[in-house]
């Protein structure tokens, strides 16, 4: 396996534009293919999630033409769900975005699919969302594992009417749900058993679907109605915000090292929560700046924070890392979620920190790290998770160098990181 040693890093300096948002990539395709009319999507994201995404719509049937960079895209819409007389076998690989709307698409759609993907992936939890849309009369088989990928399912159309998910460990089950609702035969209530994690990827799902003609009535995200028998209409052209949680590595290496950084792509009205990632360094000390289409960060003295990070769980990485650079401890809270996404992020997080002499606590659903007094050079597992590969990147920002293991898993969601990265060196 490959790795990477960066140098020691002693000033970052520019702008970065930002490839497109993953969770805005892949929702747009799919509302996009399902919606009456042509959408051109454009600073659409190229990375392995959306290229699963891409690959399926076409084994369902949907056409669309990619331009040569593939960040533009123009999709026929169905007007209605998928058709396919053939069964059809899909490898979604480990994009959570795929999965988990396509599995709600396929449960409504006149298609027999069998979705499959990484072996990650089948140790990544979707019996809530499945569970939800049996309460629809959906017919779908866990093919190994219950409550795991990967599944059978046997589309046909579903009536809609109450469902009530489970949201405490993934709310992209909630925007599964949401996106097929409004094409069902009857108006649907979701409710909310128990506390909904991740609650501003819910303000995506719904800001997409208002782009698409469609609008729900949110009840304090414990409660959304939405009238059946309707069909998404194309906006015509949507372009995708710049990907936040991408943003996340630039604008903290700045508040490290800066010199100023400034990110293009997104601003303060951006849809997508991780832009509260600058928030959070804000609190940290850095000096942070917002535009419409831009936001800045510049280097001041950092200290540790004690904070909630829920809402923001894949930018919440990048302050662990970040936490290395800051006077005094700092605190990630309520993020037991991180133990099912592209590894378990807290026990891979506390391993790593431990191994560049970071003092490190971790909890059920909380990590607190104490920095050292001198970062250590080491070699850093990444355990096929891209962010983890990320966010060990800022470790270079101090006198010791650091080895990334397998770099190229950035591929997930930000093939060329590494080279963008290290442009920023001054
Ligand atoms: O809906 C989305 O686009 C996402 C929701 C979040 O997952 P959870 O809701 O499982 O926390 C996030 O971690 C993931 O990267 C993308
Ligand atoms: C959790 C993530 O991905 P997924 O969309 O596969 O859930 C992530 O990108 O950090």
């Amino acid at each position: 396996m490959n790795s990477l040693t960066l140098n020691p890093i002693a000033r970052v300096e520019g702008t970065v534009h930002l490839p497109g948002s993953k969770s805005i990539s892949n929702r747009v395709l799919l509302l996009a293919a399902l919606a009456k009319g042509e959408t051109r999507i454009t600073n659409l994201l190229d990375s392995d999630d959306i290229r699963h995404m891409l690959t399926a719509l076409k084994q369902l049937g949907v056409s669309y033409q990619l331009s040569a960079d593939r960040t533009e895209c123009l999709v026929n819409g169905l007007a209605g769900f998928f058709k396919s007389a053939e069964p059809v076998e899909l490898f979604l690989g480990n994009a959570g975005t795929a999965m988990r709307p396509l599995t709600a698409a396929l449960a409504a759609s006149e298609v027999t699919a069998h979705l499959k993907g990484e072996p990650r992936m089948y140790e990544r939890p979707i019996g809530h969302l499945v569970e939800a849309l049996q309460q629809w009369q959906a017919d779908i088989d866990y093919e190994k594992e219950p409550g795991f990928p990967p599944l059978t399912i046997r589309g046909q159309t579903l009536p809609g009417g109450v469902a009530r998910v489970n949201g405490s460990i993934s709310s992209q089950f909630l925007t599964a749900l949401l996106m097929i609702a409004p094409m069902l035969e009857n108006d649907s209530t979701i409710e909310i058993v128990g506390e909904l994690v991740s609650k501003p990827y819910i303000d995506i799902t719904l800001a997409l679907m208002a782009r698409f003609g469609v609008s729900v009535q949110n009840d304090r995200y414990q409660r959304f109605t939405i009238r059946g028998q309707q069909r998404y209409q194309s906006p015509g052209t949507i372009l995708v915000e710049g990907d936040a949680s991408s943003a996340s590595y630039f604008l903290a290496a700045a508040a490290i090292r800066g010199g100023t950084v400034k990110v293009t792509g997104i601003g303060r009205h951006a849809v997508q929560g991780d832009i509260h990632f600058a928030d959070a360094l804000e609190k940290m000390g850095a000096d942070v700046d917002w535009g419409d289409d831009f936001i800045q960060v510049t280097r001041n003295e950092l200290h540790g924070i004690d904070m909630d990070f829920n809402a923001i769980p894949d930018a919440a990485m990048t302050i662990a890392t970040t936490a290395l650079f800051a006077k005094g401890p700092t605190c990630i809270r309520n993020v037991y979620n991180w133990r099912v996404k592209e590894t378990d992020r807290l026990a891979a997080m506390a391993t790593e920190l431990k191994k560049v002499g970071a003092l490190v606590e971790e909890g059920q659903d909380y990590l607190t790290i104490t920095p050292p007094a001198k970062l250590q050079h080491a070699s850093i597992a990444t355990y096929d998770d891209h962010r983890m590969a990320m966010c060990f990147s800022l470790v270079a920002l101090s006198d010791t160098p650091v080895t990334i293991e397998d770099p190229e898993c950035t591929r997930k969601t930000f093939p060329n990181y590494f080279t963008l990265f290290q442009s920023l060196s001054s």
